[in-house]
């Protein structure tokens, strides 16, 4: 296990490596957190964040919920997306749990907000998430989780329940050095404006979502 401070070494897939570079207890209405923020970068504006459980021990099997950053729905409650509603059940869940949030910042599954913007004008006029990425020539999904590894591999864990519908996320563990013992399913029920996105996600990305 890499000491804190010291750079993280991530499987090929990321190109940044994040350090441990500050971290402050945040008391929420979920109960407190301590926050630890990880950049490649000491000055980097948006390095990822986890919120780990005060008296979260990792010799248990922790319970992670790996979140990648919606500004649209974690922060303005955004009703064409699932994200804010999976945040905050995972912010519960984790707070009961003793466990962890791992906040990625990779908005847009990682094409970053103005190019999801752009996707969503193309949704209004009638493509798919999935195709309104391939329309802008850019990845159905440019997410990368190696770095959300190497966070939990600074926190001394080596065993988790992750919380996802993605299989694609716990495919992401392979045979690194963190197990996943266990999936927890995350669902949300859909409303009239995702109704088609979860459709998306369930029929062409192979989502868990019953
Ligand atoms: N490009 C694009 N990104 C979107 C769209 N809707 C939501 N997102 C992004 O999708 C990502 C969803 O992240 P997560 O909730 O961590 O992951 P997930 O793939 O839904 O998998 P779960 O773990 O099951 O929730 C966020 O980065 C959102 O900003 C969309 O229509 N287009």
């Amino acid at each position: 296990m890499p000491e804190h401070g010291e750079p993280i070494l991530l499987p090929p897939a990321d190109l940044a490596a994040a350090t441990r570079r500050a971290e402050a207890l945040i008391p929420t209405p979920y109960g407190d957190f301590r926050m630890i923020a990880y950049a490649g970068d000491a000055e980097d504006y948006t390095p990822h964040l986890a919120l780990v459980h005060p008296e979260m021990d990792p010799k248990d099997d922790v319970i992670v919920r790996l979140h990648s950053e919606c500004i649209t729905g974690d922060l303005f409650g955004s009703k064409r997306c699932d994200c804010g509603e999976q945040l905050d059940r995972a912010l519960r869940m984790v707070a009961a749990g003793k466990g962890i949030v791992v906040y990625l910042r990779q908005e847009g599954r990682g094409i970053g907000i103005i190019n999801k913007l752009k996707a969503y004008q193309l949704q209004d006029q009638g493509l798919d998430t999935i195709q309104a990425n391939l329309h802008l020539g850019l990845e159905i999904d440019a997410r990368h989780y190696g770095v959300a590894q190497g966070i939990l591999q600074d926190l001394g864990i080596r065993r988790i329940q992750l919380l996802t519908n993605n299989p694609l996320k716990v495919d992401s563990f392979g045979e690194g050095p963190i197990e996943v013992v266990r999936r927890l399913p995350i669902i949300v029920s859909p409303g009239e404006a995702n109704r088609n996105y979860l459709r998306t996600k369930q029929l062409d990305m192979g989502h868990w979502l019953k």
